[in-house]
Parts: structure tokens; C-alpha cells; sequence
């Protein structure tokens, strides 16, 4: 039987990676196989593309350039990796896909219909079954990373408050115009009631 494929998605530090691990261990503990996974990255070739995107100056690639590298990490992901192991019946989880572009790129300007047209000709328009988008309030997820990093930033971290107050609105219009497969989870309160929160929005596809 085929698995699911889930993302989860969001700002910086809106708490994705904790929150995968979580989610995953709820899903095993319910007898489901579940294959934990992230993006850019995923695979040998994905991560050597994560490379190039996450280190370097601010602009060392333009954001058309980099919506092409991050579409090029990503059909590498889902040849080799997601689709495989969804067909073979696993839970796939991702921290990030494509909703992730969709929001960084699109927030400076990428059209959002050239990013669906990229990732049906690189991944052959495979969608999450269920995007969980967390959503805190502005400011709040960078102050999470500076607790985390102590200030260490990479290419994306790096910008500033307008276009991370800008991804956050995309990421609330893809939420919006998508209500049935993309859902906006409150990720303020403590992690336990943020991963009951993400269980009730994926109550429909569970066994
Ligand atoms: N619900 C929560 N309440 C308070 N702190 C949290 C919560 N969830 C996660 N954190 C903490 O916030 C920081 C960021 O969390 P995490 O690394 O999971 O976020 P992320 O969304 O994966 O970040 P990034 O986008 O930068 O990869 C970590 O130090 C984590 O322990
Ligand atoms: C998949 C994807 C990611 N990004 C950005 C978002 C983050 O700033 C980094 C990834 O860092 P993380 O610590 O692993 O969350 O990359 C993007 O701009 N576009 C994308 O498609």
C-alpha cells in the first residue's frame, strides 16, 4: 500500500526540525514506517546543491538562480528518495519542499506559476499529501534561532526583517488558497502542544 508524503514548513526557527522528530516518533509509535528527510538535501547530490545554497555572501546567487538550484536539489530528492520510499509504503516527512520555495523565492519576486511549472517539469509535480505550515508571530522565530545559534547565520537567516516578514506572508497565502492539503498550525506554545496541534491537523489521513 503507498505510503504519505508530509511536509512541514515555516520561517526560521518556527521549531520544523524539532517538530519532524516529534511527529515522527508519534507516527512509529502508531506501527507506521517512517522515513525522516530535509530539504535543500536529502540525498548525496541534494546535499552537495545544499552546499553551494547555504554558505557564501548574500548574493552570491540571484534569486532566479538560486529557485533553479533549489528545483535541480530537489527532483534529485524525489527520484531517488521520496517517491521510492512513499510507493514502498512509508511516512515520508520533510522538513521543507517545495512550499519552501514557493515562500523564499517567491518572496523576492519569482513568480509563484514559474515555481509550479519548474517543479512539475523537475518532480513531476509531486505534492505533500499535507503541508503543515507552523506560524508564529513576527520576530519570534528569529529570537528561537539567535537562542539556537548564538547569532551564527546562513545565506537565508542572514536577511532581515522585511523579507522574513515577507516569507511568512507567503507562506500564510499558500495556507489560504490551499485549505485542504496546506494547514497553518500555531507553533507559540509549549513543543508538546505544538505537535498535538500537528497530529489533529493530520487526523484525517491516519490509519
Ligand atoms: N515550541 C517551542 N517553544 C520554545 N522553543 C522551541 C519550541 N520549538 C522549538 N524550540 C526551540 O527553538 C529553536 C529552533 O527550533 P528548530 O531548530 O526546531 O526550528 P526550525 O524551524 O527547524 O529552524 P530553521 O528554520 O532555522 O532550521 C531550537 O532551539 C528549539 O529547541
Ligand atoms: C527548501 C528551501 C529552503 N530555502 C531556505 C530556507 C532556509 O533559510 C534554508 C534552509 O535552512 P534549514 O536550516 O535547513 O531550514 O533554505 C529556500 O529559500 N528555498 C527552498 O526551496
Amino acid at each position: 500500500m503507498r505510503g504519505r508524503f508530509l511536509s512541514l514548513e515555516g520561517g526560521e526557527g518556527v521549531g520544523k526540525s524539532t517538530q519532524v522528530k516529534r511527529l515522527a516518533a508519534a507516527l512509529e509509535a502508531r506501527g507506521l514506517n517512517v522515513v525522516v528527510t530535509r530539504e535543500p538535501g536529502g540525498t548525496e547530490g541534494a546535499e552537495g546543491v545544499r552546499g553551494l545554497l547555504m554558505q557564501g555572501d548574500v548574493a552570491r546567487w540571484s534569486a532566479h538562480a538560486e529557485t533553479l538550484l533549489f528545483a535541480a536539489a530537489r527532483a534529485d530528492h524525489v527520484e531517488k528518495l521520496i517517491r521510492p520510499a512513499v510507493e514502498a509504503g512509508s511516512w515520508v516527512l520533510c522538513d521543507r519542499y517545495v512550499g519552501s520555495t514557493r515562500a523564499y523565492q517567491g518572496a523576492q519576486d519569482i513568480d509563484d506559476a514559474a515555481i509550479l511549472a519548474l517543479h512539475g517539469f523537475g518532480s513531476k509535480g509531486l505534492l505533500p499529501d499535507r503541508t503543515l505550515v507552523l506560524d508564529l508571530p513576527e520576530g519570534e522565530g528569529h529570537a528561537r534561532s539567535i537562542d539556537r545559534d548564538g547569532g551564527a547565520a546562513d545565506r537565508f537567516g542572514a536577511r532581515g526583517p522585511d523579507f522574513h516578514r515577507a516569507v511568512a506572508a507567503q507562506f500564510r497565502r499558500i495556507a489560504a488558497a490551499e485549505p485542504d492539503r496546506v494547514r497553518l498550525v500555531d507553533a507559540t506554545g509549549a513543543v508538546e502542544a505544538v505537535t498535538a496541534a500537528l497530529i489533529d491537523a493530520l487526523a484525517d489521513l491516519l490509519p
